[in-house]
């Protein structure tokens, strides 16, 4: 798919997608009460879609696609809840660790067995009677085995104790879901690195659930790129749950400003730093939009706390230095969990951008096309968590041919 912007003048107001992350918390929290939970704005994302499709069935085998987060959240709903299935996903979902999670669940007194390779999807939940309510869990490689044991905490007739081991990484995504819990009543408390949940009851209430700031980065990627804007998105918070709105504050060194409205957040441009530094660890969904911007901006960029990427819809580090380097840059890769980009910028003219499966490749490479035709490998991988990409992209002045 070719698209290109040839104003490169963009003012609309962008209807964004809500947040797959919020709605798959509520509906594992809606599932899980006995009282009335009303729950509005649930996202249009193929993750959220099908989390609820998956809650809904009685079918043995629940195949979550290419989702990360309704894996993981519903093997321990599926486990805390003794119902007997096989959790199972793409090749690629088969290739994303489980392991921790599987053995957090057994300490507490789940049976799982894995079918192919141990430590990996698929894995079949077979029963489940609690002996236990401690459980230590390392916090490093995903937040979402931790997100996915608070959620069914409440339910489990001993509660859970959990003791975090090591560096917390994606922590914003463990405060949304312990104040969505508390949202619905739930009480909690988190000393040093124990988080205690007793049990209890979820209580009734209605959640509105918020636009996705992952999704708006893309937005502040166009802004940034752009000759002269006036971009409102609707319906983002100044006082988000979600920690991807540290784009607002990596985007005052890329040249965006933010207002916050009622309604919504404005982006405007302003002065833009030399160079640019920020660490990943707690925003690692953040880390191709900006890693391709700086690229495309020319400017020299250092980015760190980037472990998790390798382990995501792809390698993402790879994805990211092999479609860079289409364009002319060679990006300097430290490890597993740094990328230094040297100052110099890209050249677009017409290139191929392949996108490996991976929603977040297509949607921060696009916005490039601001500066010169794209042309953008199975654009469909957006589907994952912002189905109307491509049409808010046209909205916004883009000439997209297939
Ligand atoms: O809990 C969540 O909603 C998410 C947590 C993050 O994963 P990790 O904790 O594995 O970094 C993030 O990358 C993912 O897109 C959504
Ligand atoms: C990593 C992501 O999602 P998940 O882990 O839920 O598949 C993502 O949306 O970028």
């Amino acid at each position: 798919m070719k698209l290109h912007h040839p104003s490169k003048k963009v003012n609309l107001n962008v209807p964004l997608v809500s947040s797959k992350s919020e709605s798959n918390r509520a509906l594992i929290i809606q599932a899980c009460a006995e009282e009335s939970i009303q729950l509005s704005n649930i996202s249009m994302a193929r993750d959220t879609q099908t989390m609820m499709r998956l809650l809904d069935s009685s079918d043995h085998t629940l195949d979550v696609l290419d989702a990360g987060t309704t894996m993981r959240f519903l093997t321990a709903y599926t486990a805390a809840n003794n119902r007997p299935s096989l959790m199972t996903g793409t090749a690629r979902m088969q290739e994303r660790p489980i392991g921790i999670l599987v053995d957090a669940l057994r300490t507490l007194g789940a049976e799982i067995d894995y079918q192919k390779n141990e430590g990996y999807p698929p894995h079949e939940i077979k029963n489940f009677n609690q002996t236990s309510e401690k459980v230590s869990i390392r916090g490093d490689v995903s937040s979402q085995y931790i997100s996915a044991l608070l959620l069914v905490g409440p339910t489990l007739p001993k509660g859970l104790e959990l003791h975090l081991e090591g560096t917390v990484a994606s922590k914003p995504y463990i405060m949304m879901t312990l104040s969505l819990m508390e949202r619905f009543g739930v009480k909690y408390t988190w000393e040093g690195n124990v988080i205690t949940v007793p049990n209890q009851e979820y209580q009734s209430g209605e959640y509105t659930i918020e636009s996705d700031w992952s999704g708006a980065s893309y937005w502040y990627s166009i802004a940034a790129l752009s000759e002269e804007c006036d971009i409102k998105i609707m319906n983002l918070r100044e006082d988000s749950l979600q920690g991807d709105k540290a784009i607002v504050e990596m985007m005052e060194q890329l040249g965006v400003k933010s207002t916050f409205e009622a309604d919504g957040v404005r982006l405007s441009k302003a002065q833009r730093a030399d160079k640019f530094f920020f660490d990943f660890t707690h925003c690692p969904d953040l880390a191709q939009t900006i890693v391709s911007l700086v690229a495309a901006l020319g400017m020299e960029g250092r980015m760190l706390g980037l472990q998790s990427l390798r382990i995501k819809e792809t390698d993402r580090i790879a994805a990211l230095q092999n479609e860079i380097k289409k364009l002319g840059l060679d990006i300097e890769v430290i490890g597993d969990e740094e990328i230094r980009v040297p100052k110099g910028g890209i050249k677009i003219e017409g290139q191929s951008i392949h996108t490996y499966e991976d929603h977040r490749m297509a949607m921060a490479f696009a916005p490039l096309s601001m500066l010169g035709e794209l042309s953008i490998d199975e654009p469909e991988v957006v589907a994952k968590s912002y189905p109307s990409y491509w049409e808010d992209l046209t909205a916004a002045g883009f000439v997209i041919e297939e």
